[in-house]
């Protein structure tokens, strides 16, 4: 398997006079599960439109898998389900692996079937009178049927409830388990993501704001918190201050680096996912002026 699954580099993508990705630079190793995560309008879907070859950027380049995107480039090592996991309604489930088979040079049906069983799910059923959540395994099992090296997943989970979220990724922790691949999917939930993901991109306003392996950012992140009136001589040292944020006479300073443990009225501590994802979007709201956050210092 090549080293570098996705290597995105000033990738940008214009719809007329607005960028809706913008000077995009990501690196995503083989093997990791990407959570994609911003706010709506962010970008989530344009970046994965030119990752499954929907659309073309506008600027940049991107490799996948080792290979150069290109208009005449067919990404058959890439399977991508979309928010509405579309499928043909009037479709039987047995009809939707047909199609599969007649349509995907690598297709490895018995895949599908085995899942499909063990989730009991009859393949004559008619994919109209599935549930939401049993559309989206039938939409997941026809694309892992692809045995694919790299699979994309726009907000897999957002319209089904609780106990269809969780099964479906349980099926595809199952799934990355099973087969060494590379899963991108996105999502507004930051703890939908945690269990299930070990790299983060963050998303907002089109630009990358945040991106790597999640132990590493979490390792590199302190939030800081001391008297609201010395936020000016917070300890940080060299560290970079990404945001900060007022609450009463208190002041937290999410900090990226380690900062020196020399004033006994400050207290440092490490951060969760939620929270270093919630400060660099307020971060970015703070420097498109579209938030209500205090000002970034640095
Ligand atoms: N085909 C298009 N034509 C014009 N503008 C577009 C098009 N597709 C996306 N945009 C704009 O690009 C920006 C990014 O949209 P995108 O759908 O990628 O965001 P997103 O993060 O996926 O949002 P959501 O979470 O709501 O799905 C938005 O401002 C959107 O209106």
């Amino acid at each position: 398997m090549t080293e570098t699954a996705i290597a995105a580099t000033r990738l940008g993508k214009r719809y007329g006079q607005k960028w809706a990705l913008r000077d995009c630079t990501l690196r995503v190793p083989a093997g990791r599960v990407v959570g994609l995560v911003g706010p709506n309008g962010a970008g989530k879907s344009t970046l994965m439109n030119l990752l499954v070859g929907l659309d073309r950027p506008t600027t940049g380049e991107l490799d996948l898998l080792g290979e150069r995107v290109g208009p005449n480039r067919a990404l058959d090592r890439v399977a991508y389900i979309d928010q509405e996991h579309t499928l043909y309604r009037n479709f039987r489930v047995h009809e939707v692996l047909k199609a599969g088979r007649l349509l995907n040079p690598r297709w490895h049906e018995q895949d599908a079937v085995d899942r499909l069983h063990e989730l009991n799910i009859p393949l004559t059923s008619k994919v109209g009178r599935l549930s939401g959540g049993q559309r989206a395994q039938v939409a997941v099992a026809a694309a892992l049927a692809r045995r694919p090296d790299l699979l994309i997943l726009d907000e897999p989970v957002a319209s089904l409830d609780p106990v269809a979220r969780r099964d479906l990724m349980a099926t595809l922790m199952a799934a990355k388990a099973d087969r060494d691949c590379t899963i991108v999917l996105s999502s507004h939930v930051v703890s939908e993501l945690e269990r299930l993901c070990d790299h983060l991109v963050v998303l907002d306003h089109g630009e990358v704001r945040l991106a790597g392996d999640i132990d590493d950012l979490l390792d590199g992140h302190r939030l800081l918190t001391g008297p609201a009136a010395t936020a000016d001589r917070a300890p940080v040292g060299t560290c970079r201050v990404v945001h900060q944020e007022r609450a009463g006479d208190q002041v937290s300073l999410l900090v990226r680096g380690a900062p020196p443990a020399a004033d006994p009225a400050w207290h440092a501590r490490r951060v969760n996912l939620e929270e270093l994802v919630m400060h660099y979007l307020a971060s970015a709201a703070d420097t498109t002026g579209g938030g209500k956050h205090p000002a970034v210092l640095g």
